[in-house]
């Protein structure tokens, strides 16, 4: 049976584990730390390597670990006669490749996928290889040797990571159709100590400074040629500019040995209008691919002359690189770093322990002839993999400061939304919408309180939070309250001086009838006798009418007659025609009436009769009145009402209903 063989295996690191998990959100800028990644490619054994027959050391136990089989021990370490000491060596990283591993798997697995995603998001991503000289870093990054010469093939399966990444990066600047995405890229060489620009080199390769930056707070290449791309095609373009113009020279251990160290830069700027009145959020990515010259053993390679001294400087320079990862990976060496000591460190420090992200590839071959190198390698990326890095976000500050701001109001929101679904209690709504407007005479919203203590400090802050933003909204419904119990009090007062008035104009008339010798007691009557008297002609004319006029005047308590004069009702059983239609004035100026002696009714009675005249009727004007203020009041808060009853109107004479003892709704105050 075959097996498919296996070309990947992963740790439960930092990296992605799937290429849908490269693609998740980058973490929120100045949100903890991260360190750098690192992965393991195995080339497969060289055509020389296996025409020496030579033998294959590495082991891929999964899970992201390695074996190194027979890795000698450091010198002295070994006990004396034990022979050419050596024992297996167990590394573990985020990924380990296999020489079975595609480019594509490298693409997918070895968590670049993520990293780009961030340097969408604003931000500075590097990814380097690292190895001895013919271990496959070029290959890994770029491809074979060979593949820019002529008119390359962007689709050809042995394009390395950074074709990859590109045709990656433009698929999600597609998807990112919210931001405005402007690219720019360079591309340098560190040769011999000196930065070169592959884009513009120039015939005499003139090198370029590298300065240090206040505002970016770190090292830049000094004029170096950054060149627009639009389009996917014009990366590719400055990558096979930059592959052509790079220094590649051949010795005992390459044909095709980079002899210098590369950095392939791209920025990505991402510019988006946040809210309508223009505020805009920019944002500045970067994503570098190093490609690291590889450390050589004259010896191996024979390197003289020219070569030599290529040698001789970049052993320098990854030596210093060196120095600078194993400061940065003890924790207890927090003192100098030497960025400076070379030009690739102090390109790299951002990279290294900076705000950015970072990625390390480190490149091993498998045969025994290499055994030492490889583990060399190994420790470095055992070490790198130490490093703690503070993944930021470039952007200015104002900007940041408005994005941060957004997020906090974005994650209050949600917290609102937590806390709302965290106070439902079998269904049971605990607490009001808060964004909802609250309804006046609502009751309040309850809050089990047993429940509070279970609750955590933020939901408690949030809910703290509610309530004040409802204590507010109480206030202005109680000012609300407060205005509306004014006008009310205002109207009162009109009313009852008002009251006053009439009872004083009634008395001055009461007063004159009693002093005039010649108009008889006039009956008063009570304000509801008086009421259905006037209507007294329609009543009488239906048979409801008949029985109440019958009733009433069967009832006597209901008619007061002036002492003095006395009553010329005819006595109790009267009709009321005879009380108050022409026929009684007639009898009256005939002395009929007068003549007879008053009626006089019982104490008792005539006491509660009494009392029921002052006080009926002086309640039943007042109350009359208050109705047609009541209605002229609500004609002036409700405009919009037509054919409302004004004060001609008859039925504004009709029994109104007395004030209401609520208040009004404040809408129609408002309105
Ligand atoms: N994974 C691989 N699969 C097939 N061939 C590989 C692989 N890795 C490397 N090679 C081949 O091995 C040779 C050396 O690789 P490469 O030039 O990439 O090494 P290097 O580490 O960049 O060396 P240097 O440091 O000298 O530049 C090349 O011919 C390359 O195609």
């Amino acid at each position: 049976m075959l097996l498919a063989p296996r070309r990947a295996s992963r740790s439960g690191g930092s990296l992605s584990d799937s290429p849908e998990d490269a693609a998740r959100p980058a973490p929120p800028p100045g949100q903890g730390e991260d360190n750098i990644n690192v992965v393991v490619r195995v080339r497969p054994l060289s055509n020389k390597e296996s025409k020496a027959k030579d033998n294959f050391v590495v082991q891929f136990p999964g899970n992201g670990q390695l074996l190194l089989e027979g890795a000698p021990l450091p010198a002295g370490s070994s006990s004396p006669g034990s022979g050419n000491a050596s024992k297996s060596r167990l590394f573990s990283f985020n990924a380990v490749f296999e020489p079975g591993a595609t480019q594509e798997d490298v693409l997918n697995y070895s968590g670049v996928r993520r990293l780009i995603s961030m340097a969408v998001e604003g931000f500075s991503c590097t990814v380097f290889c690292y190895g001895q000289t013919g271990s496959g870093k070029t290959h890994t990054l770029t491809g074979p040797p060979g593949l820019f010469d002529g008119q390359v093939d962007p689709q050809s399966p042995d394009h390395g990571l950074v074709c990859r990444s590109f045709q990656f990066l433009f698929q999600q600047l597609r998807e990112r159709s919210d931001f405005h995405f402007v690219l720019k890229a360079s591309f340098l060489e560190i040769y011999n100590e000196k930065v070169i620009d592959l884009l513009n080199p120039g015939s005499a390769r003139k090198p370029l400074a590298v300065r240090w930056s206040k505002k970016s707070r770190g090292f830049f290449v000094e004029n170096l040629f950054t060149v627009d791309c639009e389009e996917l095609d014009d990366l590719l373009a400055v990558l096979e500019e930059g592959m052509r113009n790079r220094s590649v020279g051949s010795h005992g251990m390459n044909d095709h040995s980079s002899r210098s160290h590369t950095i392939l830069t791209v920025h990505i700027a991402a510019e988006r209008q946040m809210s309508e009145d223009g505020v805009f959020i920019s944002r500045q990515g970067k994503l570098n691919f190093v490609d690291l010259a590889g450390s050589e053993m004259t010896k191996k390679t024979h390197s003289e002359g020219k070569t030599l001294e290529e040698a001789n400087n970049i052993n320098k320079s990854l030596m210093v690189l060196g120095y600078c990862i194993a400061s940065l990976s003890d924790p207890k060496k927090k003192g100098h770093i030497p960025y400076r000591d070379s030009k690739l460190t102090k390109l790299l420090a951002d990279s290294l322990a900076g705000n950015g992200v970072t990625l390390m590839i480190a490149c091993i071959s498998p045969a025994k002839s290499n055994i030492s190198e490889s583990l060399n390698t190994l420790r470095y990326a055992a070490r790198a993999k130490k490093i703690r890095t503070k993944p930021i976000i470039m952007m200015d500050p104002r900007e940041a400061l408005i994005l941060s701001l957004k997020r906090e109001v974005a994650a209050l929101q949600s917290e609102n939304d937590h806390l709302r679904g965290a106070l439902r209690l079998n269904g049971e709504q605990l607490i009001g919408d808060p964004g909802a407007p609250r309804a006046i005479g609502s009751p309040p919203p309850a809050v089990d309180l047993e429940r509070l203590a279970e609750l955590e400090a933020n939901e408690l802050a949030g809910l703290v939070q509610h309530y004040m933003q409802e204590n507010e909204a109480l206030r202005r419904e109680n000012s609300d309250l407060f205005s509306t119990r004014e006008v009310l009090m205002r109207d009162q007062d009109l009313v009852c001086r008002e009251n006053e008035r009439l009872l004083k104009k009634l008395e001055d008339v009461n007063s004159v009838c009693c002093r005039s010798p010649i108009i008889p007691a006039r009956p008063t009557f009570s304000g509801e006798l008086l009421n259905m008297s006037l209507a007294g002609s329609d009543m009488g004319a239906g048979p409801l009418g008949a029985t109440m006029g019958h009733d009433l005047m069967a009832s006597s308590t209901n008619v007061w007659v002036h002492p003095v004069n006395g009553g010329s009702a005819g006595g109790v059983g009267g009709s009321t025609t005879a009380l108050t239609g022409p026929k009684f004035k007639a009898e009256i100026l005939e002395g009929r009436h007068s003549a007879k002696p008053p009626h006089r009714l019982p104490d008792s009675i005539q006491k509660e009769l009494d009392k029921r005249r002052i006080g009926k009727s002086m309640t039943n004007i007042a109350e009359s009145y208050r109705d047609r203020m009541s209605h002229q009041r609500h004609n002036s808060w409700d405009s919009s009402k037509q054919g409302s009853p004004g004060l001609g109107d008859p039925q504004a004479a009709a029994p109104a209903p007395v004030l209401p003892a609520q208040p009004h709704a404040p809408q129609a105050v408002h309105g």
